[in-house]
């Protein structure tokens, strides 16, 4: 295992301990100068470069931006659907994840360095997706029920009485009728696709949830709606969250902290508040004082 660059040691920590300084939680999700290039017009064009950031358990950071400034490709990066080519993330692997060679290192590990058992078991457990269209994110040839008991079966449940109960446990906490759950997504209103696609995400008790774009294009009162059952589920669950929104009220309403990102790069990153309340950076100024401006 590589160890995230720029972070104390476990030896630093427990002298800090000592001296009654406040212990440092363990870093769930560790960003350092991450960078993806595409090529345009036969030339590379970096979408996202030197991003930083640590996310720690139970935190949600919001990433807002406008259109193409790399918001979406930041996330895949941290989800491992692309792969870095500069820079890495690290994720605190736990010790149950499949280890097939019996080698694999636990702790907070390099993506990149994973196996693909290892990166398909966090991608279907530990973590979920949740992607701005549902459709994207569910199985639309499937009931919905099945959405939800898909993840739990890729745990190795089986028991259909348990599978049935768990869906409908799920359902009603999302607020969907039960009732539905033998019927295809594909006939429910696009509010409850997305709260199909929420529970599908969360039954299987992920501890961090990427989220891109996850109200937008919904009415503003399912909206509205959507996001308080966000918030209720992510404190609940003590959630630790990535959130891509263009939107800055989304960013105020789920994250403590968040980081702007304006042609691929960082421009400004602290608290929720002070950002949106004291935006240090220009073009954050911008941002906030368009929404403001009537
Ligand atoms: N697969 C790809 N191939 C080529 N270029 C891409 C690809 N994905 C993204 N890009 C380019 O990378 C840049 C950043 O795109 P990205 O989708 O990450 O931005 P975004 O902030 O999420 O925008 P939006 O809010 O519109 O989704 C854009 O210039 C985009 O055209």
């Amino acid at each position: 295992m590589s160890a995230a660059p720029g972070r104390p040691q476990a030896s630093s920590h427990r002298s800090a301990q000592h001296e009654g300084t406040p212990v440092i939680p363990p870093v769930l999700l560790s960003a350092r100068q991450v960078g993806k290039a595409f090529v345009h017009q036969g030339q590379p064009r970096w979408a996202c470069r030197g991003v930083s950031f640590d996310l720690y358990p139970g935190e949600v950071l919001a990433v807002v931006g406008e259109s193409g400034s790399g918001k979406s490709t930041l996330l895949r990066l941290l989800a491992a659907r692309l792969a870095c080519d500069e820079g890495s993330v690290h994720y605190d692997v736990r010790a149950e994840s499949p280890n097939e060679s019996g080698s694999e290192s636990t702790g907070l590990v390099d993506l990149a360095e994973l196996s693909e058992a290892r990166l398909r078991w966090l991608a279907r457990t530990d973590w979920g997706f949740v992607e701005q269209h549902a459709r994207d994110g569910l199985r639309m040839n499937v009931s919905g029920g099945a959405n939800v008991g898909e993840r739990l079966m890729a745990l190795g449940a089986r028991h259909y009485g348990h599978l049935r109960s768990e869906a409908s446990s799920w359902m009603q906490r999302v607020e969907l009728d039960a009732g539905r759950m033998d019927d295809l997504p594909a006939t429910y209103s696009g509010g409850m696709q997305q709260r199909l696609q929420i529970a599908r995400n969360l039954v299987t008790h992920p501890r961090l949830v990427f989220m891109d774009e996850p109200t937008t294009g919904l009415d503003v009162s399912v909206q509205a709606r959507l996001l308080d059952l966000l918030r209720e589920l992510v404190d609940e669950l003590q959630l630790a969250a990535v959130v891509v929104t263009h939107d800055l009220a989304v960013a105020r309403l789920l994250a403590q902290r968040m980081l702007v990102m304006k042609d691929g790069c960082v421009v400004e990153q602290g608290l929720t508040d002070r950002v949106l309340d004291d935006p240090q950076h220009p073009y954050t100024q911008l941002l906030v004082s368009s929404v403001l401006t009537p």
